[in-house]
């Protein structure tokens, strides 16, 4: 908590301000967070950020961007900025960031492979995209900079990954809106929660306000986005036990009870997927309901059913929700297939493999919550 005292000072001096009645300090499980020191009411400011204090595209110095190559991202250029700072002597507000061993017990990329493979589809399918990313900005940073190591690179990479906030200039509008970012001191040590204050931007700065009353010692949240767990866990390291955005990924079974044709019949019509699953929002279900319809009819009067207006009708609904049924039991078969092996794998850490099994068992509760619901339709109808 030193180096968190140092870097609230030497913010002070670049009117980063953070409310008189809110602190930083190390919350549970969480690293550090904000929390309220006094009754907060709804509205107040809990922290302000001049644009003069922020790090992004305008910070980074021109021997840096003219010796990598354009279509780099603004995340990869930050990240070797951010990495080519003097490691032996680094800054008040460096001294604060995480270190690569901070990232290493939670972060998948890190994890060891066989552990990987057990992820859930949807963190999987992240985790690739998450790696290609990075080995394709490594690339172009390695060859630019060869006296950086990977592994500073990587940390810098996840620092730059898990602690920027949206922001928008002219100059950042080449980029793609998920990579217009900067890093703003002090309001990085806000932890998520699914819902939280209020992050605004103007020309001026960045401002939160608290979206509601906090009691003395609460902790003060913002939120990241509407992310699922699978996103939380690969991006974050963490995933939330209350998460009003989550969603889980149907795609291994749905594809694997499906034949080749019917998976060219469904690309042809841009329907393979997402297969993505909310228990409170049954407009999430119509995706796997359109796939699986394909097993219960031929494919002539499918291709009718598609451009059917509406809903199915309720007889083939009936045939469809059982066939998902069905093909949820399957999918906590395989839940329960991972937590088992993830309870005998040999290697990597403990706390690894609790997030992992907490993961799991939430799909499996998920999956049981829509299945349940299903059954009851079924009966009602
Ligand atoms: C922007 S930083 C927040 C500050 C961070 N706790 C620290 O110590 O510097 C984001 C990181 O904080 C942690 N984090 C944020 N929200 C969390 C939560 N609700 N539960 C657990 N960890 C959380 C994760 O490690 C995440 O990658």
């Amino acid at each position: 908590m030193e180096q968190v005292q140092a870097l609230l000072q030497w913010a002070k001096g670049k009117q980063v301000m953070l409310g008189k009645n809110v602190n930083l300090i190390n919350v549970s499980g969480r690293g550090v967070g904000v929390i309220a020191k006094r009754r907060l009411k709804k509205g107040q400011t809990i922290l302000s950020v001049p644009i003069e204090a922020i790090r992004s595209l305008h910070t980074v110095p021109r021997q840096i961007v003219q010796s990598l190559p354009d279509d780099i991202s603004l995340h990869g250029l930050l990240a070797a900025d951010l990495a080519l700072e003097r490691p032996e002597a680094p800054t008040i507000w460096r001294s604060a960031l995480p270190t690569l061993q901070d990232f290493e017990a939670t972060t998948p990329f890190m994890w060891h492979e066989n552990l990987q493979a057990l992820l859930p589809q949807a963190s999987e399918n992240l985790l690739r995209k998450q790696q290609s990313r990075f080995f394709r900005e490594w690339d172009f940073v390695s060859k630019a900079f060869p006296s950086i190591q990977q592994e500073e690179y990587l940390c810098a990479w996840f620092i730059i990954n898990t602690r920027t906030f949206y922001y928008e200039t002219p100059e950042m509008k080449k980029y793609l809106p998920d990579d217009r970012m900067a890093l703003l001191p002090v309001a990085d040590f806000f932890n998520h929660a699914d819902q939280g204050c209020k992050v605004s931007f103007s020309p001026e700065g960045y401002t939160i306000l608290s979206d509601r009353a906090y009691n003395t010692g609460e902790e003060i949240y913002i939120s990241y986005g509407d992310h699922s767990n699978d996103l939380l866990l690969t991006e974050y390291g963490f995933i939330l036990s209350e998460n009003r955005w989550d969603t889980f990924s149907a795609e291994d079974v749905i594809l694997s009870n499906l034949s080749e044709l019917q998976k060219a019949e469904l690309q042809k019509h841009e329907c393979l997927g997402p297969f993505t699953l909310s228990v409170d929002d049954t407009n999430s279900w119509r995706g796997t309901q359109v796939a699986l319809s394909l097993k219960c009819r031929p494919q002539q009067e499918w291709e009718k059913l598609m451009h059917l207006e509406g809903d199915y009708p309720p007889s083939l609904l009936k045939e469809i929700d059982t066939v998902m049924i069905q093909v949820l039991n399957e999918l906590m078969e395989t839940a329960k297939h991972r937590l088992r092996e993830i309870n005998n794998l040999q290697v990597g850490q403990e706390i690894q493999k609790n997030i992992l099994s907490q993961r799991w068992n939430q799909i499996c509760k998920m999956t049981t919550q829509i299945i349940e619901q299903l059954k009851a339709w079924l009966t009602e109808n």
